[in-house]
């Protein structure tokens, strides 16, 4: 830009953007000087050598401070002054490194004081704005400084003033020397813009000399990372100086704050937030099997979704592999075989062994029967039992003679805790000393439950073994009910054992961490086993925390079993080892000859191989009239085998007592 077009632009601050544009522009017709402002004209012709003054003012406030200005102002003062003191002041006034293209043009005097011809007019008018612009130093005062036209024509002070701060500025005449160095181009450029105001008179009617490009040049992509955030253009525009108003702005133009190198974060580390940077990745699409999307989208889609279902799943084909081809017959391959025999092997081991599902379900089913089929109505001592139970959460011990209803009972508090942790059922663990038992109450062992296997190392080892362990583990910590049933054959330190790894694994200091014990059984039926090398086995009420885990202990008494109260009385006291004599009395009356013809022998033996070794017994030491004839004809069948002799039998009179 030259200084012509600033000064152009600097007297037509009122102007459209569009007029300012073709301000700007060289090729638009001048205009006859005859239009000049009025204004522009007075001062002109009153002061032309002020345009060489203030162009040089203008230029010291560039570069600085002068001391000479003093002097300068004097000769400002001077409007006629003669051009030998002209040609003085321009020596003052580029004393600095930049030569002054006045300095080099002597006749600058000559050529600014042709005020009548309207090119210089208009320079000079530019110039001559210099002296309303008070210095910051020492403010001349305006009725000194200017000049009587100028003062005249209070109009344009307004004016001047705004446009001071705009020709003040250092940066306004830094291409002059470039531009006004050579005459010629100074003269082409004043020509250039020398224009008046009814040059805008046909702005509606003006027709550019430029062609609108068809589409835009596309704007580089920016940098996400760089991207600031969304106050950031306005406080850039806000705390950085815009470009100058007049400068020549390259079309297509970019918005105003891409002129603005990109603002870095503060924190490279931490970039600003922005939403757009952290969207959320796009979701993986699902997909189902071929199979289950065939089923699915041929019952519930209509055709449309279900091809762009099916155009999915194939492209994503994330199908599950299809089988091995299924080994033909005659296929004798070692594959093949190898194939056919796991299959065989599979299909046996399923139909061996039903499901555990079934398994449970046989056996629920079986204690269910137990308990409906025949109709039971608690006893009040047995209600009271489940009301501790079930209702209070006690630790109960219960107990009782045969046929007391102890099994029935029992049966009766799994059902109703069954019913109290139904949505939660590893809450409740049934177990039992002996497998049978177990069954019989639809639970498992209580060595099975503890995860310890045969349990006869000490608690610390027993209690990794358990950790070791995850589904024990679990067991331990979810459990809150524990049914123990047939505690007489649970061992007294096994029991201290499983307290104290209650404790440890629950973390819990209670006896048995907390848990709720239901134990029952009658510790005058079987003792537990003794370890190999012991006679006598611990019971489970000797052990050291059986009083502390135990809350209540109930003996039921009512016998339903038996309905002869005396016999009910005789088991019991034989129960209890104390019979007494009407007792011992009452059992000798039952006593009768035995006669062998009515008697059948039965053998009780786990296996066919020992009802054979007992008709060999049988065979040898009974009296021929005394063996029954079936034996006889199973005799003809015998094995027998060496290793079962002399092993105890079982013989049992049918026929007798
Ligand atoms: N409340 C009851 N009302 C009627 N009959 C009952 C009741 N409780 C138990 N019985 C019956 O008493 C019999 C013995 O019951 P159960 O087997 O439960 O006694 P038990 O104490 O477990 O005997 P054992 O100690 O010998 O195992 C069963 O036939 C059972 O039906």
């Amino acid at each position: 830009m030259n200084a012509g077009t600033t000064c152009v632009l600097a007297l037509r601050p009122s102007l459209s953007p569009s007029s300012q544009t073709r301000l700007l522009r060289p090729e638009l017709p001048r205009q006859p000087s005859s239009c000049l402002n009025p204004w522009f004209a007075a001062f002109a012709s009153t002061s032309s050598s002020y345009g060489a003054i203030m162009l040089g003012r203008a230029r010291d406030r560039a570069k600085g401070a002068d001391p000479s200005n003093s002097a300068t102002n004097s000769t400002v003062n001077s409007a006629t002054a003669s051009s030998s003191t002209k040609s003085d002041l321009a020596k003052h006034r580029f004393l600095s490194s930049t030569r002054s293209p006045f300095s080099q043009q002597p006749d600058i005097t000559s050529w600014a004081t042709s005020a009548s011809q309207p090119r210089s007019t208009a320079l000079s008018a530019t110039h001559a704005i210099g002296p309303f612009k008070p210095r910051s130093g020492n403010p001349p005062p305006l009725s000194a400084a200017r000049p009587s036209s100028i003062i005249a024509n209070a109009a344009g002070m307004s004016r001047a003033n705004s446009l001071v701060s705009i020709c003040s500025n250092a940066g306004s005449f830094e291409d002059r020397e470039s531009s006004l160095a050579k005459p010629q181009s100074h003269r082409a450029a004043v020509s250039s813009v020398f224009v008046s105001e009814e040059d805008f008179s046909d702005d509606d009617t003006l027709e550019l000399d430029y062609e609108c490009p068809a589409s835009l040049p596309p704007l580089p992509a920016p940098s996400k990372s760089k991207l600031p955030s969304t106050a950031q253009p306005s406080a850039a525009a806000a705390t950085t100086d815009p470009p100058p108003p007049t400068s020549q702005i390259s079309w297509p133009s970019s918005p105003r704050h891409h002129m603005f190198p990109p603002q870095k974060p503060q924190n490279p580390q931490k970039p600003e937030y922005d939403p757009s940077n952290h969207a959320l990745p796009q979701a993986k699409k699902r997909t189902l099997p071929k199979t289950w999307a065939q089923e699915t989208v041929g019952a519930n889609q209509n055709n449309e979704s279900t091809s762009a279902f099916r155009a999915t799943d194939d492209a994503n084909s994330s199908t599950t592999p299809l089988p091995n081809k299924r080994a033909l017959p005659w296929d004798t391959t070692q594959s093949a075989v190898k194939e056919r025999r796991k299959q065989l092997k599979t299909q046996s081991k399923n139909e061996a062994q039903p499901p555990q599902d079934e398994m449970r379900a046989i056996t629920d089913s079986h204690v269910t029967q137990k308990t409906t089929a025949s109709a039971i109505s608690l006893s009040s001592e047995q209600q009271r039992v489940i009301d501790l139970v079930v209702k209070e959460g006690q630790s109960v011990f219960f107990t009782g003679p045969a046929g007391t209803g102890k099994s029935v009972l029992m049966r009766a508090i799994i059902s109703e805790l069954k019913k109290k942790w139904a949505r939660d059922p590893e809450r409740l663990s049934v177990t039992a000393s002996t497998g049978l038992a177990a069954c019989n109450i639809g639970g498992q062992t209580l060595h099975s439950f503890a995860g310890i296997g045969l349990g006869k190392e000490d608690v610390p080892t027993l209690v990794k073994k358990i950790r070791r362990n995850a589904k024990a583990k679990n067991r331990w910590l979810r459990t809150k009910t524990l049914v123990i049933d047939e505690v007489s054959m649970v061992d007294g330190d096994l029991f201290d054992k499983l307290s104290q790894i209650a404790r440890e694994i629950r973390k819990n200091g209670r006896a048995f961490g907390g848990i709720q014990l239901i134990i029952t059984g009658d510790f005058f039926q079987l003792p537990p086993v003794p370890d190999a090398g012991k006679k006598e086995a611990k019971f489970a009420f000797d052990a050291a925390t059986w009083n502390t885990s135990i809350d209540h202990t109930i003996g039921l008494t009512q016998v339903f079993r038996q309905k002869d109260p005396q016999f009910a009385g005789m088991l019991n006291e034989m129960r209890l080892g104390k019979i007494s004599d009407n007792t011992v009395q009452t059992f000798k009356d039952l006593a009768r000859p035995l006669s062998f013809d009515d008697v059948r022998l039965d053998a009780v033996a786990p296996r066919p191989e020992l009802v054979d070794l007992l008709a060999e017994l049988l065979l040898a030491h009974a009296r021929p009239d005394q063996v029954p004839r079936d034996l006889v004809k199973q005799r003809q069948g015998l094995r027998l085998r060496s290793q079962q002799r002399g092993r105890p039998l079982l013989l049992l009179d049918t026929g007798g007592f």
